[in-house]
């Protein structure tokens, strides 16, 4: 392994996009997301995520430099076109807008269009808990994941992210691909020569396996049976044609075999308690503390616990970064 600071980190992934010739915007905002997952322990989409970035560019599947257009589309409704690039741009871009109408609506949603998306969804909920909204984040992927009784890949990892703020805490955010493991997951077992869970994915003929790189040839399946299937359609229709964007399937043939990371939309709601309750809001933003106290209280933990606790060892002892990886990213350096 090999111990990096934040710092170092940043340096490392910053260095390499402007090497590969992204804008400085797209380096900033796509370097803070990578240094963030990393930093928060979220090892399938931290620093592992770049070479696959370079690869996304190299395969002329992701814009460098495109800047980000911001439509304000009706009182609740912010449309960002990202024109071909990474969602982070679109998603700074358009977010004080969805902020604003979220204050005057109580309700607002932000839909970005023709982004190519590789990263965690909490680096999106968690700038708005921290605004006092309640958020949700959804975005499809590529056709991976086979619905429920099926055995062939439709859906994608389809992740949902929740975010609901909390006064003097950091905000209660859970964020999860739909499928068993997100795909990210699956092929660090790969790297790592292990094996995975059964219930995780499936072979071509829909046997179970817990061979990583057959469930990656395979099919994923989804979390929970029926009901993971469901809530990874309900992705793919909200965020892919009800905002007039791809679907899983319609990513992966986009693709054309090249790997890259997955092209469409994300759609972001963000609702202001606020606005809904009035002068009643801090009490029951209050009451609704007793539901994490009920958690912790059983000696359970809370989503983001984990993440939240990575984050401080990282900020004061730094990371460390599988060899291999380091290597695979020095030589993208170079080449
Ligand atoms: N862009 C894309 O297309 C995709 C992105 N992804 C991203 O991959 C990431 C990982 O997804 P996935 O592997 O499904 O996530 P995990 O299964 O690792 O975690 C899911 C959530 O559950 C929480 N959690 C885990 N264990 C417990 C527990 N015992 N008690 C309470 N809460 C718990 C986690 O909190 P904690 O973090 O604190 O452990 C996290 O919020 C997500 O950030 C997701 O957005 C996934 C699929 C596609
Ligand atoms: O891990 C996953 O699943 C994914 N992460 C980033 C985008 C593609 C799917």
């Amino acid at each position: 392994m090999i111990h990096m600071t934040l710092e170092d980190v940043r340096h490392l992934v910053e260095t390499v996009l402007r090497r590969h010739g992204f804008s400085e915007p797209h380096v900033q905002a796509v370097a803070a997301t990578i240094v963030a997952g990393e930093r928060d322990g979220c090892t399938s989409h931290g620093v592992y995520r770049l070479p696959g970035c370079i690869a996304t560019l190299r395969a002329g599947k992701v814009s460098p430099d495109a800047a980000p257009e911001v439509f304000d589309s009706a009182p609740s409704v912010v449309r960002v076109d990202a024109h071909g690039a990474f969602a982070q741009c679109a998603f700074h871009a358009g977010m004080p807008l969805l902020v604003e109408k979220a204050r005057s609506q109580g309700i607002a949603m932000l839909a970005i269009n023709r982004c190519v998306h590789f990263s965690a969804l909490w680096p999106e909920v968690e700038p708005l808990t921290e605004r006092g909204l309640v958020a949700l984040a959804f975005t499809p992927s590529h056709a991976w994941v086979a619905p429920a009784g099926g055995i062939r890949p439709l859906f994608g990892t389809n992740p949902i992210a929740f975010g609901w703020p909390r006064a003097d805490k950091p905000p209660f955010i859970f964020d999860f691909a739909t499928s068993a493991a997100a795909r990210g997951e699956i092929d660090l077992h790969r790297r790592a020569g292990k094996p995975i869970p059964l219930g995780w994915g499936i072979d071509k003929d829909g046997q179970p396996t817990t061979d990583p790189l057959t469930a990656l040839n395979g099919a994923m399946l989804t979390f929970g049976g029926h009901k993971g299937s469901a809530l990874a359609a309900m992705v793919e229709l909200i965020a892919g044609p009800m905002i007039g964007d791809l679907t899983s399937a319609e990513s992966l043939a986009f693709d054309e075999g090249t790997k890259s990371s997955p092209y469409g939309g994300e759609l972001i709601i963000a609702i202001d308690p606020q606005r809904i309750l009035g002068a009643e809001a801090a009490r029951h933003l209050q009451r609704a503390e007793a539901v994490f106290e009920g958690i912790l209280g059983q000696g359970a933990r809370l989503p983001s616990q984990r993440r939240y606790e990575a984050r401080v060892l990282s900020e004061r002892e730094g990371v460390r970064i599988p060899r291999a990886l380091y290597e695979e990213i020095q030589a993208l350096l170079v080449a």
